[in-house]
């Protein structure tokens, strides 16, 4: 067998600790959305294809890896992204339910390409999705619910970067202008250059980019005619509620993993962990019937921060040598302590990576 082919690309085993760092992050998320009143939803890991496509407005084809199922002929999708099937669940089987609903979501998702920055395609995905409101109080909950369980799950040094993903469609008008797709890209590849060649006016938009307060001053500035004025007022209402050691920036053209968000985008990042550890913001959930209902939430992504160490904090190990009595194993245990139990002669603390042994009357620290 050759085993440098183990897994396809894209694809990992988490081992000890992170393993069950992402439990415990997992609980301290879904905790902290428990306590907001968000109650958990688990969707199957694969779907009809029909049923995902579409249900977010913006968004045409998922980006799912997709299989015929032999049971129902039909063709399924492995999902790429819980919130489609959360607007799904709250669309259909729990339409019927007083808004907004609250609904939190933990689990397995799968990417049919992965990103340049971001090559893992077997992801974990951990969020809440607050459905049939995307007010500033809305946004301002959502938010709030994101930061509070990352710091429930240890996670430091937080700054969320905010972005207004319909912006550029929103200014360039219904139906858009014939320089529309020319300018998207310019904006998306932050080409202040050939944005200001298509269209001068769209250049404070690529130069505000930055920390909040002075890239809102700036947009502000050179908004004469008000048509940011109503978004950078909510966006600011939102930002007025954070704790004041979260970081903050404004990017009001980023719409890279923003595909079907509306008027508010969100990035999450942590001090020393590369890339993302989540995303969010506002989107219009899509009815059979053609209504389209707003909505807000929020996803984590745990293994940039799991990669960082987050599961390796606070392992403490007990190793409890050969003969320890049961009884005394149990009390440990009962006291919080994680016990390694000897079952042969001859096994080491060291061997099953103990911090600490028992020495028949207290833990002593393993030098
Ligand atoms: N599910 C989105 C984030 C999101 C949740 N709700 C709204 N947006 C993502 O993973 O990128």
């Amino acid at each position: 067998m050759n085993d440098t082919g183990l897994l396809p690309e894209g694809f990992h085993d988490r081992l000890p600790p992170a393993a069950d760092g992402l439990r415990r992050f997992e609980g301290a998320v879904l905790g902290v959305a428990h306590g907001y009143g968000y109650e958990q939803v688990d969707p199957p890991l694969a779907e009809f294809e029909a049923g995902l496509a579409n249900r977010l407005k913006g968004t045409a084809a998922t980006d799912a890896v997709r299989f015929v199922d032999p049971v129902s002929q039909r063709t399924l999708a492995i999902r790429p992204d819980i919130t489609a099937q959360v607007a799904r669940i709250a669309a259909t089987r729990m339409g019927h339910h007083p808004r907004p609903v609250r609904l939190s979501y933990a689990g397995p998702v799968l990417k049919l390409r992965a990103g340049e920055l971001a090559p893992r395609r077997a992801l974990r995905q951990i969020g809440a999705e607050l459905i049939g409101l995307d007010s500033v109080a809305a946004a301002i909950e959502v938010v709030t619910v994101a930061v509070e369980s990352l710091r429930a799950a240890g996670v430091t040094g937080i700054s969320i970067d905010f972005t207004l993903p319909d912006l550029v469609a929103t200014l360039a008008g219904d139906p858009p202008g014939p320089q529309h797709d020319a300018l998207i890209a310019a904006l998306d590849a932050k080409d202040a250059g050939r944005v200001a060649a298509i269209d001068p006016a769209y250049l404070p938009l690529v130069e505000a980019a930055g920390p909040f307060a002075a890239a809102v001053a700036r947009l502000r500035a050179t908004d004469a005619a008000g048509r940011l004025a109503s978004r950078l007022d909510a966006i600011e209402a939102v930002v007025a509620t954070l704790p004041a050691d979260v970081g903050v920036t404004l990017d009001p053209t980023e719409r890279h993993g923003f595909e079907y968000q509306s008027w508010l985008g969100f990035s999450l990042f942590a001090r020393g962990v590369l890339g993302e550890v989540g995303r969010g913001g506002s989107y219009a959930v899509c009815h059979a019937d053609g209504r389209e209902e707003a909505a807000v939430g929020f996803s984590l992504y745990a293994d940039a921060l799991l990669d960082a160490g987050l599961g390796a904090k606070d392992r403490q190990r007990l190793f409890l040598p050969l003969g320890t009595a049961p009884a005394i194993a149990t009390r440990l245990r009962g006291e919080g302590w994680v016990t390694v139990a000897a079952l042969a002669e001859g096994d080491t603390p060291q061997a099953q990576l103990c911090t600490h042994v028992w020495d028949g009357e207290t833990a002593q620290a393993v030098a």
